[in-house]
């Protein structure tokens, strides 16, 4: 088709949108990276993956049958898997275990296999379970055959009757000492493990998590290693009933399975025992605390804090470049059409939710680090700092993936009718950000395992004890320390989230308190205050997002010009926030009526000041156009020549008049004659 001058005007508007770039966009680039080299060994990747022929598609995923998808999906990832074992340079480039796991999630691994990967589950649960609760040996006898494919696992743990409350679950796990054997079982139907990935038809092992029983006492879930299907002829074994849950609102690819044993026998040595032991004789060797058993949810909820985060960049890097191409409506009657993103209810849709990548990147940095230093000790034999990892990992978890759930949503209706097509790769986007809303802990249990811990936590600062850094401000202070300054600089607009989650925190503790004393049980006052503590826990994960995002602003290595782009970020994402939950800061005072009009102005100034920079800054995510695999999105900003060739694509349209026209349509048109 030839170029229409209208495509030649949105290259251009992208063009100019360029020059008009504030600070140094690689600065960011490798900021987010984590360092040149690392952005230099992302790009080599990229290259090395995305010029292989055989991840291309040979046609939209939406044109195939749920059949061919999955295959299709499985040949990529079969793929990847080889190229893995078999090119040095990408071993090295990749490096080992977390290398494979960080491209799974990365914007290339979602980009490589589009609607799912069938062997995700592998990498990041199958594998880091033996890791990190299999002994030395078992670690020894699983993790090569793990990494070369040999075998292929999944975390098997959520039931038909129970995905959260993990002390429910049903299947059993029964010692033998007779024949050192445990037996799995699963007594209903309702104890029939439901949606683990993979699980369908893709994985021949898996991670089961199972009530443990021996010498006639239950000793709550388990992990286990069980094989499910032969391995040679991939069928599944007797005793072992598997299959797929058929089609999901997305990440169909996945083959998310059912499983239910009847009487299984496995050897005694495949429970994971780095944390408990069941002996020969049927002797259970308690673990050093209970929850360790929960510890690859731990690690997947902080891995999420990342994927949540790219799927965020990618979307609002679409929804960015559009608004910057996309004219319509007149803002001034009689004079041209403007970008849309001149509209200030534009920018205000688009520009918050830009800031929010940092927002996410600085405090899953953040967590990430805690969770090594906390896992490092563990193994010293220090859980102090469990609880603490347990709180942030939920509470970023929820945060990040609920974000960037309903911001991939807002990219999508921002970019009109046309973020509805499958190929803005929207909806995608969208089906596969939700999901992390529900899976590895469902947000509103993960909000009120956070409150949990912020209601003891104040209760023990009362009692005098010394508080986890990240809930240090839950001690009581002399009234002159709450003084609060007035002059709504980014250290004060910090200090007013502190009074605000503490007001919170301690109301909703009095009312508990006061239920209690007025005769109700703990557990039924919890549950009447419930949807006040679900939101002392996201007030206090947003507080603490936006002082790792000013603290992160404040230590980046950058430029000047960069550093003043992302003080502007970090400083939207603060008043943002605040005037959405203004109520929050009017009830503890720590803001008045007249600190929100002055923020309410501010708002609009800063909308105005990051908009010449925000074709840049989603430029400096350095999202190559297969990644983004966009019509809208695209770097040139040829979208509408783009549709076009895509829409030609569709079956539909090889023939003038289809098929159906003559089975179902002209016989009804043509019934009258
Ligand atoms: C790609 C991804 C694919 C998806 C995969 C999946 O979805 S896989 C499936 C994913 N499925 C899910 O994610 C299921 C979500 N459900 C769960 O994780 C658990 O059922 C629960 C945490 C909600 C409750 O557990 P419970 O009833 O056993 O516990 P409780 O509430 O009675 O609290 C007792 C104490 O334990 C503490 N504690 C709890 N957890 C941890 C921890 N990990 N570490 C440390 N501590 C922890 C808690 O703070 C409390 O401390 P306190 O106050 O007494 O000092
Ligand atoms: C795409 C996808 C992939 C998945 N992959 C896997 C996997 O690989 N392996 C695996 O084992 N599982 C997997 N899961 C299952 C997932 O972990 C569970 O769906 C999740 O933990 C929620 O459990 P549930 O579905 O039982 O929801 P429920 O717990 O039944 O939740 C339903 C509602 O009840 C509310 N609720 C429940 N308990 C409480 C409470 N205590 N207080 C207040 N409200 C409560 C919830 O907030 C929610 O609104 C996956 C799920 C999805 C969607």
């Amino acid at each position: 088709m030839a170029k229409t001058s209208e495509n030649h005007q949105c290259m251009d508007d992208l063009k100019a949108e360029r020059e008009r770039c504030s600070f140094n966009k690689h600065e960011i680039t490798t900021l987010l990276d984590g360092g040149e080299d690392k952005t230099k060994q992302r790009r080599k990747i990229e290259k090395v993956f995305l010029s292989d022929p055989e991840f291309l598609d040979a046609t939209r995923p939406e044109y195939l049958s749920h059949e061919d998808r999955y295959a299709n999906e499985l040949r990529k990832a079969c793929h990847m898997i080889r190229k893995f074992n078999e090119d040095e340079e990408i071993q090295q480039l990749v490096g080992q275990m977390d290398g494979i796991r960080t491209l799974m999630g990365s914007g290339l691994g979602v980009a490589l296999t589009k609607d799912g990967n069938p062997l995700a589950l592998h990498f990041i649960m199958f594998m880091p379970s033996i890791m990190g609760q299999g002994t030395v040996e078992q670690q020894g006898e699983w993790m090569g055959r793990a990494w070369s494919g040999e075998i292929i696992g999944t975390y098997a743990q959520t039931e038909l009757g129970h995905g959260t409350f993990l002390r429910g679950l049903e299947t059993t796990a029964t010692y033998d000492p007779s024949t050192e054997e445990f037996v799995l079982h699963s007594p209903t139907i309702t104890s029939t493990k439901w949606w683990p990935g993979g699980l369908g038809k893709t994985a021949n092992y898996a991670v089961v998590m199972a009530q443990l029983y021996t010498r006639g006492r239950c000793h709550g879930p388990h992990p286990f290693i069980v094989q499910l299907r032969d391995e040679e002829t991939h069928q599944s074994l007797p005793g072992v009933t598997l299959g797929e849950i058929g089609p999901r609102l997305g990440m169909n690819t996945n083959d998310n399975g059912f499983l239910c044993f009847s009487h299984h026998r496995i050897p005694r040595t495949h429970l994971l025992m780095k944390h408990s032991q069941v002996l020969q004789d049927g002797t259970y060797v308690r673990p050093a605390n209970d929850k360790l058993a929960y510890g690859t949810m731990v690690f997947v909820r902080v891995a999420i804090c990342f994927d949540t985060y790219r799927q965020l960049q990618r979307a609002v890097t679409i929804a960015t470049r559009y608004s910057a191409i996309r004219r319509q409506s007149e803002l001034v009657p009689g004079q041209p059409e403007p970008q849309i993103l001149e509209y200030q209810t534009q920018q205000y849709k688009i520009l918050p939710l830009i800031a929010t990548v940092f927002g996410i990147h600085f405090a899953a940095q953040s967590v990430w680090q805690t969770y090594n230093d906390v896992t490092g000790s563990i193994h010293d034999g220090n859980l102090d700092l469990l609880p603490e990892l347990h709180t942030l990992s939920c509470g970023l978890k929820a945060l990040s993936s609920s974000d960037a759930a309903n911001g991939v949503e807002t990219c999508r209706l921002s970019c009109g009718g046309h973020g509805y097509l499958a190929s803005s790769n929207l909806p995608r986007i969208y089906t596969t950000t939700t999901a992390a809303i529900t899976y590895e802990g469902e947000n509103t249990v993960m909000w009120l395992q956070v409150a949990r811990y912020l209601i003891k936590s104040f209760r023990e600062a009362r009692q005098g004890h010394r508080l986890h850094h990240s809930v240090s401000y839950l001690t009581p202070r002399p009234a002159s320390t709450h003084a609060l300054q007035t002059n709504l600089s980014n250290a004060a607009l910090v200090e007013a989230f502190r009074v605000a989650v503490s007001h919170l925190v301690g109301e909703v503790a009095a009312r508990l308190q006061g239920q209690c004393d007025s005769g109700m049980v703990f557990e039924h006052a919890w549950n009447a205050c419930s949807v006040q503590l679900a939101r002392c826990a996201q007030v206090h994960i947003r507080y603490f997002t936006c002082e790792e995002f000013l603290s992160g602003v404040e230590k980046a290595e950058v430029s000047e010009a960069t550093r003043g782009v992302l003080m502007r970020l970090c400083r939207l994402y603060l008043v943002f926030h605040i005037i959405g939950n203004q109520g929050d800061f009017l009830r503890s005072g720590a803001l008045t009526p007249s600190d929100m009009t002055t923020l309410e102005e501010e708002l609009a100034t800063l909308l105005a000041a990051l908009r010449p920079d925000a074709v840049s800054l989603v430029d400096s995510f350095d999202i190559h156009d297969r990644i983004l695999d966009s019509t809208l999105g695209c770097w040139d900003g040829n979208v509408y020549e783009r549709m076009f060739e895509e829409a030609k694509k569709s079956p539909l349209n090889q023939k003038d008049v289809p098929d159906a026209y003559y089975k179902y349509l002209r016989p009804l048109m043509k019934a009258s004659l």
